[in-house]
């Protein structure tokens, strides 16, 4: 049987996450949420789904399923959907409709919540006066600063790039806006900074029972320095990022990403028969980072798992799939 085709703003949204455009954990996490408010509407307007619970029902999976397939490995996209489709009760399209849309609506406003609470969690780390490094950008991260900013701390930072896709530019821009004094340097001068810098604060797409830490490639690296440097690292992560599958064993999929992001097409031309190869993101090991702050507080890595078994403790489930 073929998937009932989601509504165009299903369709927008998930080619807008799977080319990036709408990237960033949390962010996609939110827009997934989102645009299952908008399938509901869709459904609930139209066509056969608008006066069949059924056919509303098995709509909003394929919605989940079009929005599940398109990035692999940050867990908040799988999170989100679980989040808003099992709530999703009622015996009559309109009732089906109204538990979506609202579900959507919590999801988002817990969302921003939850940055607000990790911010002034991760904020206490912080001292006046510190220098922060960051990595890649993230909103939870970026939470944790603007909030020390917030708390009267004079922070200043050094952003690394963030090959190939070059999201410390966003990060530079935004601590810069949040009058930041920003230092710019390219990956591979982190360690060199890394004297000059207090605290790591990065964020995470995923993080696995076992306390490790999925997120931008190049962070395990980072974590490996900062260490050898006696520089503490945190990860940034709010707890639609725990990724429930690892509690039963499963490993989380690096995504793998165009080698067109890594090299253009004229270049590789030039240089011949090469393999060119782009993984989004990497795993730092529980032992490489020295918290995870969450809106729940702060945890050593290697403790997560508790935080884990407390809100994800029921599994699993994949509510997109078809009964
Ligand atoms: O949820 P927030 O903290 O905003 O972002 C979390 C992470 O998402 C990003 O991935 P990408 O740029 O989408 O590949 C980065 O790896 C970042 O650390």
């Amino acid at each position: 049987m073929t998937d009932p085709e989601p509504a165009a703003p299903v369709g927008e949204t998930a080619e807008s996450i799977a080319t990036m455009e709408v990237r960033g954990a949390a962010t996609i996490a939110s827009a997934a949420a989102e645009a299952l408010a908008e399938q509901a509407e869709a459904a609930a307007e139209a066509g056969e789904t608008a006066s069949d619970p059924a056919a509303f029902r098995a709509s909003m999976r394929a919605a989940g399923r079009a929005l599940r397939e398109t990035r692999p490995t940050a867990v908040s996209l799988p999170n989100a959907l679980r989040y808003v489709l099992q709530r999703m009760e009622g015996a009559t399209v309109d009732e089906l409709h109204r538990s979506v849309v609202d579900a959507s609506e919590a999801f988002v406003r817990q969302l921003d919540r939850a940055q607000e609470d990790l911010g002034r969690v991760g904020a206490n780390r912080l001292a006046d006066g510190d220098t922060v490094m960051t990595h890649c950008h993230s909103t939870d991260a970026l939470a944790c600063i603007e909030a020390a900013v917030e708390q009267g701390k004079s922070i200043s930072a050094v952003v690394k790039e963030t090959r190939p896709r070059q999201q410390g530019h966003i990060t530079a821009e935004q601590l810069r806006e949040a009058g930041v004094p920003v230092t710019l340097i390219v990956d591979s001068a982190a360690r060199r900074y890394l004297d000059e810098v207090d605290h790591v604060v990065v964020g995470a797409d995923s993080i696995a029972a076992d306390g490790g830490v999925i997120n931008k490639i190049g962070t395990s690296g980072l974590a490996v320095n900062a260490r050898e440097r006696g520089v503490p690292i945190m990860t940034a992560a709010q707890t639609i990022k725990l990724h429930p599958e690892t509690l039963t064993g499963h490993t989380v999929e690096i995504e793998m990403r165009d080698e067109g992001e890594v090299i253009d097409a004229r270049a590789r031309e030039e240089i011949g028969e090469i393999a060119v190869e782009n993984p989004a993101f990497d795993v730092t090991p529980p032992r490489y980072m020295d918290a995870i702050v969450t809106e729940h507080g702060q945890f050593p890595p290697e403790s997560i798992v508790t935080l884990m078994r407390e809100l994800f403790g029921e599994g699993a489930a994949e509510p997109w799939a078809d009964p």
